[in-house]
């Protein structure tokens, strides 16, 4: 039977720790401010808006949300997030993906402030992390809170086998990146990949960030494995559900995360605690 990472107490406990530098902050008279920008109205970023903004008002963040139609054009969004740049208010921008198929999820994060670029998306911040200098960048939120986690469970990473299914900027890249600056063996799989459970079956750690409910069964795991799932789906009867089987993977894993209380909770502890260091990191240049 698996160890259960628990997301939600761990979040809990590390948003202590961002709750006194938010109180630092204050004795400075900054107050860090985070805008959310939802285009449109996908499921899964409407729950992570609706317990961020939960979360961040008991922090003492300064967060507001942009809601803004699915309609709206590429240039009106750009001169939105060109608004919040200039805002001295607002210490982190983050666009919420996936965006409507008319605008060029490109052309968006570039136009973010790297310097207010929470998520981590703009290409300077991304390229940082290829690189491995990450002092003082914004890493991807959700990819930054498994790291946390696995450090947090004394899960060592150096050198062990790790399969990621998906590729996306949001989760897959920056997730590899991450792992192979700490020094792990990393696969890459997609949706162009080949024998896929002759991979997963190799893995000592596998992340799964696909977005279809129940994708991972037991048989695609290897005994003893450490599993962690990112996705947010829903299942038949509409209940949130991840993208692994939990009640059968968790009899053969060693480690695995659970869904909801898993990933998610984590992500929003990263954007809180990346949000208020991109305000000390602010305060500093300035004073
Ligand atoms: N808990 C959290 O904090 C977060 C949760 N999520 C959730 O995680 C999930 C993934 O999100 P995101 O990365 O944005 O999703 P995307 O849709 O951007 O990416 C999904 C990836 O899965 C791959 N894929 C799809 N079908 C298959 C298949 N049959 N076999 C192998 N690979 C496949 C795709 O391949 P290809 O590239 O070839 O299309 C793609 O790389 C979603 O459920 C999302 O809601 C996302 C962000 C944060
Ligand atoms: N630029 C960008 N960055 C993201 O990180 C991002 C995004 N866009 N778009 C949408 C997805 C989705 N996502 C979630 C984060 C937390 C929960 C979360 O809090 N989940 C709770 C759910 C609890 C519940 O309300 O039932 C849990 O798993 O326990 C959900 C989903 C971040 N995403």
């Amino acid at each position: 039977m698996a160890t259960i990472i628990d997301g939600k107490a761990l979040a809990a406990k590390l948003d202590e720790a961002t709750r006194k530098r938010v109180k630092q902050l204050a004795e400075h008279g900054i107050i860090p401010g985070l805008v959310v920008v939802l285009v449109g109205d996908d499921l899964a970023s409407q729950i992570y808006v609706r317990n961020k903004e939960r979360r961040a008002k008991k922090m003492g963040l300064h967060s507001i949300v942009r809601k803004l139609p699915a309609t709206i054009t590429e240039a009106e969004l750009i001169q939105v997030i060109q608004e919040y740049n200039e805002d001295t208010s607002i210490h982190a921008i983050l666009v919420q993906l996936p965006l409507p198929a008319q605008i060029n999820e490109f052309h968006v994060t570039t136009a973010i402030d790297p310097k207010k670029d929470v998520d981590g998306f703009h290409p300077v911040n991304l390229g940082k992390l290829l690189v491995n200098k990450t002092d003082r960048t914004p890493i991807a939120c959700t990819p930054q809170g498994i790291m946390t986690m696995f450090k947090a469970y004394h899960i060592p990473l150096d050198g062990k086998r790790v399969v990621v299914i998906g590729r996306s900027t949001i989760v897959g890249k920056p997730m590899a990146a991450l792992l192979i600056n700490a020094n792990a063996t990393v696969t890459i799989t997609h949706s162009h990949t080949h024998h896929l459970a002759q991979l997963t079956r190799e893995a000592d750690i596998l992340i799964v960030a696909v977005g279809i409910a129940h994708f991972v069964h037991a048989t695609d795991v290897k005994p003893g494995a450490v599993v962690i799932d990112v996705g947010m789906d829903r299942d038949e009867k509409g209940k949130l559900v991840g993208d692994v089987d939990f009640t059968t993977v968790q009899d053969r894993a060693s480690y695995i995360t659970p869904v909801p209380k898993g990933v998610g909770p984590m992500t929003i502890t990263t954007l809180m605690a990346q949000t208020v260091a991109l305000a000390e990191w602010s305060g500093e240049e300035n004073g």
